[in-house]
């Protein structure tokens, strides 16, 4: 189903209350664009005399409004809620009931938000009780998502997560539900499940943009190789814990980790578990940049906006031209990795580790 959404005059009215509860000052530089942002959200585009050369503050709020030009109320209104949203998700709380959706045409799932406004298609993971851990039914509205995405007259698509976390990966209980074929029949559905999922990254035509708004764990983070771009807040972390709940790495990792950070660090992450905070993640070339988290969604959202008025043709070619060299191999190594990790789902290490966190004796 198709409709137009942005952000409502109750979202607006809630941000407004939201703001009023920060902690932390924001900087002077985050308020002006609140000001900037709320003036124009209720007042339209600034039309009032420029103050004189000495009233220095009023002239900064004014220079501030003016500089958002003829921006629509509504374009301000989401964004104003988009900036509270993620200075309320800075501070713990969550964004998720303040963040607008983008305005423009929206398909409709159960846990993802997908939107298209400004050429820019984007797949929102919207979970975020559960921290976004993917269910079966989520892996399949993914990758509808994707290809709907690979068709519509986006450039750009983005992957995102509701609330504190991008992804948690895998929902654990996946592997509680056993059909009555036994425990072998769900590890081959779930190695059918994943090799299509991998394979939906692997093929997608468009620039696709992670912007990591969170920590990222298991297949979130492996699934990173594939992208094009990888943004992320300064409060991210990305964890694979593969050997810790007996199983073995997914989304072409075996092979696009190596490549990236080289072999030794690759192992660190996929053999031994470390986590990586954001900066690690961006030194080893796993994550293309860090912003600060309080000017996060804003940043990130102004770059990619100006890189989706970019042809869209070029881009998608020179996307093609970069990858398509290893595509023959990614699809072999993704075989590769599911043919193992089916073992590994009917193995005791692997069953071991399920059940102990579902008896909350570990967490990561
Ligand atoms: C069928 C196809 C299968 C394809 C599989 C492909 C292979 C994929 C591999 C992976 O992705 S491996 C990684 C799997 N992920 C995990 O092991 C993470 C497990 N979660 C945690 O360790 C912690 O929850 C956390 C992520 C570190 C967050 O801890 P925090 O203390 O901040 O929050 P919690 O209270 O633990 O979480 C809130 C709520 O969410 C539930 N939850 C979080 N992550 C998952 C998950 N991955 N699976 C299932 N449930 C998850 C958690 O249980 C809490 O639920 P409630 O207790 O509130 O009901």
């Amino acid at each position: 189903m198709l409709s137009n959404l942005s952000a409502t005059v109750e979202q607006f009215e809630q941000a407004k209350s939201r703001l009023s509860t920060l902690k932390n000052d924001p900087g002077n530089e985050v308020k002006l664009k609140i000001y900037a942002l709320f003036k124009q959200a209720t007042q339209g585009p600034c039309n009032t005399p420029k103050p004189g050369m000495l009233d220095f503050v009023n002239k900064v709020k004014w220079d501030a409004w003016k500089s958002l030009g003829s921006i629509s109320q509504d374009k301000a209104r989401q964004q104003y809620c988009d900036l509270v949203g993620s200075l309320v998700a800075a501070e713990g709380g969550s964004s998720a009931q303040v963040a607008a959706q983008p305005a423009g045409s929206e398909a409709t799932y159960e846990t993802l938000l997908v939107t298209t406004e400004d050429n820019i298609t984007t797949i929102k993971l919207n979970r975020p009780t559960k921290k976004n851990a993917i269910t079966t039914e989520m892996y399949n509205d993914i990758v509808a998502a994707l290809e709907q995405a690979a068709k519509d007259d986006s450039v750009l698509t983005v992957f995102t997560g509701a609330g504190d976390f991008y992804c948690s990966g895998n929902d654990l209980s996946n592997f509680t539900k056993i059909p009555e074929g036994g425990v072998e029949l769900m590890a081959k559905q779930a190695g059918d499940l994943l090799r299509n999922y991998v394979n939906a990254y692997i093929d997608f035509p468009k620039p696709l943009v992670a912007v990591v708004n969170g920590p990222a764990v298991g297949i979130a983070v492996t699934a990173l190789g594939l992208f094009d771009l990888v943004y992320a807040t300064e409060k991210a972390t990305f964890h694979t814990p593969f050997s810790q709940l007996g199983q073995s790495p997914e989304a072409c990792s075996s092979y696009t980790f190596p490549k990236i950070m080289g072999v030794a660090k690759a192992s660190e992450m996929l053999l031994f578990n470390k986590k990586l905070t954001a900066t690690q993640a961006c030194e080893l070339g796993l994550v293309t940049e860090v912003f600060p988290e309080s000017s996060f969604q804003m940043e990130v959202w102004s770059r990619l906006k100006a890189y989706a008025k970019l042809p869209p043709n070029s881009l998608a070619l020179s996307k093609q031209l970069i990858r398509s060299t290893e595509k023959d191999r990614l699809h072999a190594v993704n075989d590769a990795e599911v043919e193992r990790l089916v073992e590994r789902w009917t193995s005791d290490e692997c069953f071991n580790a399920i059940m102990s966190f579902f008896q909350a004796k570990s967490k990561l």
